[in-house]
């Protein structure tokens, strides 16, 4: 079977949670921040985490359904959390005792597939890292621990079945080659355990068990078999919206130990074991890793600062902690439930107001998972140059325009900024990703792949089927033909940055010009580097025939380019 369908929480669990009002009444302060807001304290993000948590509890007499026997092992992967976490409900409901364990994989701290950049680059080691801490602290909370082990998961769990006589590993399932492969292995191995049991003579080989918990909308409630999802992101968001429903968060029980007898829970490891090198950010947003942080920042977004119903007008925005909700980090990692998000929506809109923007946050989620059921559909065609409709086009691995790129120094200031922000924060807003990803495969002519394995190794929110999902539209091989685009940058710059605020944010020598001359800032900046396929003027629809480089497709006058933004 595919995926562990899980009806039973759906039975125990649909009673609706009533939340007192004064559950707000202490909120975290600003605990993601641009530089110059004073920052949080741990206890505070703390305090209004544990309080959305309780709202996704259940009192103890969920206790009473506990039936299993015997010691059942959770392997966290990218679900780095304790609410509405369904591999660690079905481990405590089936067994005595669970055992969480995490397995520091050395696969994740080597360099990317094609291009060797480092796979997990410092700022997202150092927000794992906090991730696991966070998730350590949150199972003491519930009564139980966090092993850490440092190896291979396929090799790791295996042994641990042993030594703890599990008979089953339940996780979260992945959809992408490198994970499934680790799965695959993982299965085999643990087939070649025998643990015995209470009847004599008579041996048990444990299994892993994979449930889904990644998306918005459960795969079992798709109304089509992955396999035959629409090529269109429009198409898939109708289907879903008119046939199925969200499934509401699993109330975990509020107590989940005791564990079984561990000698030595293992130690998290910092960045110099890792061989990651701790980087300060000290501009732009900070973000911290872990249920904790996320779930603070839900409330703040929502509830403090009341930004949800302004969310579409804003979320456009590249400068600044609140033009869009930030929550990517949270949810790639698996520290935020999406369906958390849902039910907060929810509860935002009968409490304060639906519109618009209250739906808007929802539909980015739609993509978010259309890129994930994507991956089942498309497998490794994903990777490839080519992409899932297999395009053909002469790609150029220029080194030294590519460098330019990813150093911020093409002599265009809204790429060179948002390149900055990349390297400083581990974040890019949605729309410095389209325009930065538009001038590296449309105006540069540079293969996507190593756009796509440099932001695979910077970015914090980095997940494997919305960042390949994302790059083969942007460079025109995905699946859907019409998400074909062209992002100018004077035209951006116009529409996002007028004033020329962010960019002089992340080039500060830009501040001492004149606004208008900030994006073209002419001799007092880097000589650009390569010539904009529509030249550099605001009126963006007459192609320029003077272009520095081959782009994508490899025609000037490309009728693949239809729309231009
Ligand atoms: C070239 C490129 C690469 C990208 N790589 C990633 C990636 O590795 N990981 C990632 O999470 N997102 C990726 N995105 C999508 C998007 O840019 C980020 O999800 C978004 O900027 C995160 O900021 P936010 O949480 O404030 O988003 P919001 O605007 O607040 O949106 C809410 C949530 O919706 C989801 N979402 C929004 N837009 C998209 C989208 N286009 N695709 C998928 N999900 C979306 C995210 O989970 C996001 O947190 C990429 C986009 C591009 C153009």
């Amino acid at each position: 079977m595919f995926c562990f369908k899980l009806n039973i929480s759906k039975t125990i669990f649909t009673k609706s949670f009533i939340v007192s009002k004064t559950m707000h009444s202490s909120v975290s302060r600003n605990y993601v921040c641009m530089q110059q807001v004073p920052g949080f304290t741990i206890d505070e993000m703390q305090k209004t985490a544990d309080q959305s948590v309780q709202r996704y509890t259940k009192d103890n007499d969920a206790l009473n359904k506990r039936k299993g026997k015997g010691v059942a092992i959770v392997w966290f992967r990218n679900d780095l959390r304790v609410h509405d976490n369904e591999a660690l409900f079905l481990a405590w409901e089936s067994s005595e005792a669970v055992l969480p364990v995490y397995c520091v994989d050395p696969r994740l701290f080597h360099g990317t597939y094609h291009f060797g950049f480092p796979k997990t680059g410092a700022l997202r080691g150092q927000f794992l890292m906090e991730c696991l801490t966070d998730l350590k602290r949150n199972l003491q909370k519930q009564g139980l621990d966090l092993l850490v082990q440092h190896g291979k998961p396929e090799e790791l769990l295996p042994s641990l079945a042993k030594t703890y006589g599990a008979y089953t590993v339940y996780a979260q399932k992945e959809t992408c080659s490198e994970e499934l492969n680790v799965e695959k292995m993982a299965t085999i191995n643990l087939e070649q355990v025998e643990l015995q049991c209470d009847q004599p003579n008579f041996r048990v080989r444990p299994k892993l068990e994979l449930c889904w918990g990644s998306t918005m909308y459960h795969i079992d409630d798709l109304p089509f078999d992955c396999m035959l999802l629409p090529d269109t992101y429009t198409q898939f968001r109708k289907s879903i919206e008119s046939k199925s429903a969200i499934r509401n968060c699993i109330r975990m029980p509020n107590s989940l130990g005791p564990p079984p007898d561990v000698k030595d829970w293992g130690c998290i490891p910092d960045m110099t074991e890792l061989g990651l090198e701790q980087i300060k950010v000290d501009r732009g947003m900070k973000f911290i890793g872990g249920e904790s942080a996320a779930l603070s920042r839900v409330f703040e977004y929502f509830w403090k600062k009341d930004l949800l119903k302004i969310y579409k007008d804003t979320r456009n925005g590249m400068l600044g902690p609140d033009y869009s909700t930030k929550f990517s980090p949270w949810l790639a990692s698996g520290s935020l439930s999406p369906r958390l998000i849902y039910e907060e929506v929810k509860r935002y809109e009968k409490q304060r107001v639906a519109n618009n923007s209250t739906y808007w946050v929802l539909f980015e989620l739609i993509w978010r998972d259309y890129f994930r059921f994507l991956s089942i559909k498309e497998g490794n065609s994903l990777f490839l140059l080519g992409g899932p409709r297999n395009v053909k086009a002469n790609w150029s691995q220029n080194q030294i325009l590519f460098d330019a790129w990813k150093n911020g120094q093409t002599g265009y200031p809204l790429i060179d900024a948002n390149m900055k922000e990349l390297s400083a924060t581990g974040f890019m807003s949605n729309r410095g990703r389209q325009i930065v990803c538009s001038f590296l495969v449309r105006d540069m002519g540079i293969d996507w792949r190593i756009g796509a394995e440099w932001f695979e190794s910077c970015l914090l929110d980095y997940d494997p089927c919305s960042n390949y999902g994302n790059w083969t539209y942007g460079a025109g091989v995905g699946n859907d033909p019409r998400e074909d685009r062209y992002f100018s940058i004077p035209k951006q710059a116009q529409n996002y940055d007028p004033e020329g605020e962010y960019v002089s944010y992340w080039l500060p020598k830009l501040g001492a010009l004149p606004k208008e001359k900030r994006h073209f800032p002419g001799m007092s900046y880097i000589k650009p580097v390569v010539v904009l396929r529509y030249g550099n003027t605001k009126k963006s629809n007459t192609p320029s025939t003077s272009r520095g480089m081959s782009a994508a497709g490899g025609k000037s006058n490309d009728s693949r380019y239809k729309r231009i933004h």
